[in-house]
């Protein structure tokens, strides 16, 4: 059996940065002006993602992005999220590097997947949530590049 420093070791290589910091928004031009003030500079990209009735956009800081997410629809976790809190920070994305060994360990540490089959995410990406009530109340979304 290894020991458990060189564990850790492993496991960082899975979990390898944050991606991006997911914004829930109600208005996504008027959080693409607001952040592009506060930045000073543009989004880089927006993308529709029919899957989880989204509109996005990304700004890029630095390695991670930040990502603003406006509903398409009611039913979209998004429009939920909004019509119980109000905007702001709804998920981390971690980058990891192979999503179904990284959904194995995180099972193995008692976390709640949401969903164990990756999902098409924006930007190229497949994705998993954890559920926050495993996570001390925080959304926590996996992303691997595609
Ligand atoms: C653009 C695509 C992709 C990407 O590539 O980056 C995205 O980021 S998509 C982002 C939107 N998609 C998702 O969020 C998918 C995963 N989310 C879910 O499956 C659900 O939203 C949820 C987390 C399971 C909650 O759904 P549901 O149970 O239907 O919601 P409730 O409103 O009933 O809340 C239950 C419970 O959970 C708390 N909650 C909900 N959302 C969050 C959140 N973002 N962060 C923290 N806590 C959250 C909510 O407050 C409730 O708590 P209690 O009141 O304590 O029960
Ligand atoms: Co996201």
């Amino acid at each position: 059996m290894l020991p458990k420093r060189f564990n850790a070791n492993i496991a960082n290589l899975n979990m390898r940065k944050i991606e991006h910091i997911g914004i829930a928004v109600s208005d996504l031009e008027e959080s693409n002006a607001l952040f592009a003030r506060l930045l000073g500079k543009k989004h880089f990209k927006t993308e529709v993602v029919d899957g989880e009735k989204v509109a996005t956009s990304f700004f890029q800081v630095g390695e991670t992005k930040v990502e603003l997410l406006q509903a398409t629809d009611e039913s979209s976790p998004i429009a939920k999220y909004l019509a119980r809190k109000s905007e702001g920070v709804h998920h981390i994305a971690f980058d990891v590097e192979d999503i179904l060994a990284e959904v194995e360990r995180l099972k193995g540490e008692g976390f709640e997947i949401l969903n164990e089959t990756p999902k098409l995410g924006a930007d190229n990406k497949l994705v998993v949530f954890l559920h926050p009530r495993s996570t001390n109340g925080v959304l926590i979304e996996l992303c691997q590049e595609i």
